[in-house]
C-alpha cells in the first residue's frame, strides 16, 4: 500500500528557553546544517551558541506563537488535513527537528499498512540543510527500523511549472491594490561554504556569472541558483521588469560569510535610497514561520521604517492556500496512479 510523508523543518515544543535550547541543539548539531567535524561543531553549538541563543530565540518565538502552537506546525497540519481530502492514501506529517519526528511519521504510515512511501520535503529549493538532510535521515531510519519500506521522494520543485504558477498567483494576490516601488525576493541564506561543497566542478558560483551547475542528480543548479531560477520564472510569468525586483538572503548565523546580499542590509539600502513602498516575498519557505513572521514582518519592517520607508508589504507563504493544496494533491495522485517498479 502507498502513503505519503510530508516533511517540514520543525519548531520547538514551546517558547520556553529550555524547549528552544533542546530544539536548537538537535537542529544545529545536524552535520548538514553546521557542517564541521563533530568535536568542533559541539564546541561551537554547545559551548557558544546554546549559551546565549535560546533566550533570544525564545523571545522571538513568543512574539509569533499562536494559541494553537507554532505557526509552522499549525500551518503544516492544516496543509496535511486539506491534502487528505483530495487524496485516497494515508498522508502523515513529520518534522526534521522536534516533533512529530520522521520516525514517528514512518511508524504512523506502517501502522496503516503502508510499504511504499512518497517523501515530500516541503522545501522548493534543494540544499544540504534542507532536502538532503531529510532524505539522508529517512534512509537511515528505513534501514534501521523499516526495512520492508520503499521510500521515494519528489525532486526539488523550485522550477516546476505548477509550483511557479501557484507562487506567481500568490504574489499577484499579495500585490493587489498595494502599489510598490520594489519587490524583494528574500530566501533563507546558507553559508557560502555549503555552496562550494555542492560545487563539484569547483568553478564556484559567481554573483552574475555562470552557475556552478552541480552534478547532483536531484537538481541542476546549486541552492543559490535555484533561488535565482525561482525568481526568474515567477517574475517572467508576472511580467515584473528587472529594475523592479531583486534577490537577497536572510537569517545568517555566526561569523562565516553567508550568501549575499543580506536581506536586512538590502532593506536598509532601499530605504536609504528613498524607496517608500516595498513588497517582500519569501519563497524558500512554504509555511510562514519565525523567519517570515518575526525576522521579516517585524524586524524587516522596523529597519525599513527607521530609514524612512513607509509601506512594507509582506506577502504570505503558500501555507494552506487552495491552489497549493490542489497542486500537491495532484502530484500525489499522479504518483499513486504510477505503477511502482
Ligand atoms: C547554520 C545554521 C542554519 C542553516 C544553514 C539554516 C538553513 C536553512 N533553514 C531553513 C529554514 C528555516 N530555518 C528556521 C529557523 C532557524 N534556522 C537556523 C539556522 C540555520 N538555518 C536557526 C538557528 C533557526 C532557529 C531560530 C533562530 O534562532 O533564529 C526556520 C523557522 C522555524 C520555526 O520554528 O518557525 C525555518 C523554516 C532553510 C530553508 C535553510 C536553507 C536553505
Ligand atoms: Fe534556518
Ligand atoms: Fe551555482
Amino acid at each position: 500500500m502507498k502513503g505519503v510523508l510530508l516533511v517540514n523543518l520543525g519548531s520547538p515544543d514551546s517558547t520556553k528557553p529550555k524547549d528552544v535550547k533542546r530544539y536548537l541543539d538537535e537542529f544545529l548539531m545536524d552535520e548538514r546544517v553546521i557542517d564541521l567535524p563533530w568535536l568542533l561543531r559541539a564546541f561551537i553549538v554547545r559551548g557558544i551558541i546554546l549559551n546565549t541563543r535560546p533566550k533570544k530565540s525564545a523571545e522571538a518565538y513568543q512574539k509569533i506563537w499562536w494559541e494553537e502552537g507554532s505557526p509552522l506546525i499549525v500551518l503544516s497540519e492544516k496543509l496535511q488535513e486539506k491534502i487528505d481530502r483530495f487524496t485516497d492514501v494515508p498522508i502523515a506529517l513529520a518534522m526534521r527537528y522536534g516533533k512529530p519526528s520522521i520516525k514517528t511519521g514512518l511508524e504512523e504510515l506502517k501502522q496503516k499498512g503502508v510499504t511504499e512511501v512518497l517523501l515530500i520535503p516541503l522545501y522548493p529549493q534543494f540544499a544540504m540543510a534542507t532536502t538532503e538532510t531529510i532524505l539522508v535521515l529517512a534512509e537511515q531510519l528505513r534501514q534501521a527500523h523499516f526495512p520492508e519500506m520503499n521510500i521515494t521522494s519528489i525532486p526539488a520543485f523550485y522550477n516546476h511549472p505548477d509550483y511557479i504558477n501557484v507562487l506567481a498567483q500568490s504574489i499577484k494576490e499579495g500585490l493587489e491594490n498595494k502599489p510598490y516601488e520594489h519587490l524583494l525576493f528574500s530566501y533563507h541564506g546558507v553559508p557560502e561554504r555549503h555552496i562550494r561543497k555542492s560545487d563539484v566542478t569547483k568553478s564556484h558560483c559567481k554573483i552574475n556569472g555562470e552557475c556552478c551547475k552541480t552534478a547532483s542528480p536531484a537538481h541542476e543548479f546549486c541552492y543559490r541558483h535555484q533561488c535565482f531560477e525561482t525568481t526568474r520564472l515567477v517574475t517572467q510569468k508576472l511580467g515584473i521588469p528587472e529594475d523592479k525586483f531583486s534577490v537577497s538572503f536572510q537569517s545568517r548565523l555566526g561569523v562565516d560569510p553567508w550568501l549575499k546580499p543580506y536581506t536586512d542590509r538590502t532593506i536598509e539600502r532601499f530605504g536609504l535610497k528613498g524607496i517608500k513602498s516595498m513588497a517582500i516575498v519569501t519563497p524558500a519557505f512554504v509555511s510562514d514561520c519565525l523567519e517570515t513572521l518575526e525576522e521579516i514582518a517585524m524586524e524587516g519592517k522596523e529597519i525599513f521604517e527607521e530609514v524612512g520607508g513607509q509601506t512594507f508589504n509582506v506577502i504570505p507563504c503558500l501555507n494552506d492556500r487552495e491552489d497549493w493544496v490542489k497542486t500537491l494533491s495532484r502530484w500525489i495522485n499522479e504518483w499513486v496512479a504510477t505503477p511502482q517498479k
